[in-house]
C-alpha cells in the first residue's frame, strides 16, 4: 500500500465511502429531472418569452420568427432547440405554442416506435397547430422518414394492407409546426435537420441569469429572498435553471425547518453543504474524483479505468457523470495519456501541487505537440 504525504489510501477510501455507496442516479446536482421533478417544474416554467431570462440570441432570434409568421397569419418554420438537459428546450417549446396561441400536442422520440404511431398523431392535427417531439433524436427510422414527408409537404402516405398487395393513400395534412427538442443534435440524420427552418442552441447560463431566474422562482413559491442568499445558490447550480430551482428547493426546506422564513446566504450555505454541493456546484463524485487525481496520482495523467476504480465507480458513471462538468470547468483536463487535473482542481481542493506536477501531466499541450494518438479511454 502506497502511503503518501496525504495519508493511506485507505483512508483516502474511508473520505468517499464512509457514508455509504454514492448513487448517482440521486445526484442533487444532475442536470435531467424525475418524472415527480416535472409536476413541481411546470409550475415554475415561463409561459411567454418576455419572461424568459438568459439565452438572449435564442429568444431574441425565436421571438422574431414567431412574431414574423403571426403577422402573416401562417405557422412558422418547423423550430428544432437543442442542447444539454434542464436548460429549457422543454419550456420553450411551450412558449413557441403560447406565442402562437396555438394548443400544443407533446409526444417524444421513444414514444414512436412504428411510423403508425406518428401517423395517427400528424392525422389528428388540426391547422396551426404546434407539435412538440421532444427528443427527436430517439424516433425510429420509419417515423423519422414519414416525419420528413410530412415536415415538407405536410402530406403522409398511409400504408393499407400488407407486403406486395399494400398501397400507399397519400393524406393531406393542414399546415403546423414541429418543435423538436433534443440534446444530441449530432445524432439527428441531416435530412431531419435541415427540415428546420430555425434552430436554436441553448448554453449554459450566465450566474447573474440564474439569480434572475431564482428571483423569480422564489416569487412563484412565496418565499422571502436575500440577494447573497439567491447568489450563493445561482454559484453552485452549474449554469443550469433545473438545477438552480432544485437547490432553491431545498434551502427552503432548509430555512422552514429552521423556523426562518427568508432564503439568506447562510440558509443557502447551510443547506447547500449538508447536501454536499460546494462553493463551485460541485458534489461528492466530483470531488472524490479531483481528489483521487491529486491525491492518489499526483495530479495524473492517469488513465479512466484506473481513476474509476478508485473512486468505486464505473468508467462509464466517471465519464458521463462527473467529466463533463470538470472539463468544462477546467477542473481536469483529457489528455492523451489520460485525465489530469488542473491547477484549479489543486487549488479547488486547497492543496498544493506537487512542483513536478507540471511536467508530469504535460496537459496543457494540445494533442499533436503532446505526441499525437487519441484519448486514453
Ligand atoms: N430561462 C429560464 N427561465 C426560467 N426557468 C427556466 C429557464 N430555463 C429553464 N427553466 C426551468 O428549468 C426547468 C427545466 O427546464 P426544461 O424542462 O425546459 O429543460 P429541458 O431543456 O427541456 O431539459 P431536458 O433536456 O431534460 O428535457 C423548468 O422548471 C424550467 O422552468
Ligand atoms: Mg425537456
Amino acid at each position: 500500500m502506497s502511503v503518501g504525504p496525504w495519508g493511506s489510501d485507505a483512508e483516502a477510501d474511508q473520505q468517499v465511502w464512509d457514508d455509504g455507496s454514492f448513487d448517482a442516479t440521486a445526484r442533487i446536482v444532475d442536470a435531467a429531472g424525475d418524472s415527480d421533478e416535472r409536476q413541481v417544474e411546470a409550475a415554475l416554467r415561463p409561459k411567454r418569452l418576455d419572461e424568459f431570462p438568459g439565452q438572449t440570441r435564442v429568444r431574441d432570434q425565436l421571438g422574431l420568427v414567431l412574431k414574423a409568421a403571426k403577422r402573416r397569419g401562417t405557422p412558422p418554420d418547423h423550430v428544432l432547440l437543442s442542447g444539454p438537459p434542464g436548460l429549457g428546450k422543454t419550456t420553450l417549446a411551450m412558449i413557441v405554442a403560447g406565442e402562437l396561441e396555438q394548443p400544443i400536442r407533446i409526444t417524444s422520440g421513444p414514444a414512436i416506435q412504428h411510423a403508425g404511431d406518428l401517423a395517427s398523431v400528424l392525422s389528428s392535427l388540426a391547422e396551426g397547430e404546434v407539435l412538440f417531439l421532444d427528443e427527436i433524436h430517439r424516433m425510429s427510422r420509419s417515423a423519422e422518414e414519414m416525419l420528413y414527408l410530412a415536415m415538407e409537404d405536410f402530406r403522409v402516405d398511409v400504408i393499407i394492407g400488407k407486403g406486395p398487395g399494400a398501397t400507399a393513400i397519400p393524406l393531406e395534412l393542414p399546415p403546423f409546426t414541429v418543435v423538436g427538442a433534443t440534446t444530441r443534435a449530432g445524432l439527428l440524420p441531416a435530412p431531419l435537420r435541415d427540415r428546420f427552418g430555425f434552430t436554436g442552441h441553448l448554453d449554459y447560463y450566465t450566474a447573474a441569469d440564474l439569480v434572475t431566474i431564482l428571483h423569480r422562482s422564489a416569487r412563484l413559491l412565496g418565499l422571502e429572498a436575500d440577494e447573497d442568499g439567491i447568489r450563493e445558490i445561482s454559484l453552485r447550480s452549474r449554469g443550469t435553471p433545473r438545477i438552480a430551482n432544485r437547490l432553491l428547493r431545498r434551502v427552503r426546506d432548509w430555512a422552514q425547518v429552521h423556523g426562518e422564513d427568508r432564503v439568506t446566504e447562510a440558509a443557502a450555505r447551510q443547506a447547500l453543504e449538508l447536501f454536499d454541493v460546494d462553493e463551485r456546484g460541485l458534489d461528492r463524485l466530483d470531488r472524490a474524483v479531483l481528489e483521487a487525481l491529486c491525491r492518489r496520482f499526483n495530479g495524473g495523467p492517469v488513465g479512466l479505468s484506473t481513476l474509476a476504480v478508485s473512486v468505486g465507480e464505473e468508467p462509464d458513471t466517471v465519464e458521463t457523470v462527473a467529466e463533463p462538468y470538470l472539463v468544462r470547468e477546467g477542473f481536469m483536463v483529457r489528455t492523451p495519456r489520460g485525465r489530469a487535473a488542473s491547477s484549479l482542481a489543486w487549488e479547488h481542493l486547497g492543496l498544493t501541487p506537487p512542483l513536478d506536477a507540471q511536467s508530469m501531466w504535460g496537459a496543457t499541450l494540445p494533442i499533436d505537440e503532446a505526441g499525437g494518438g487519441r484519448f486514453e479511454a
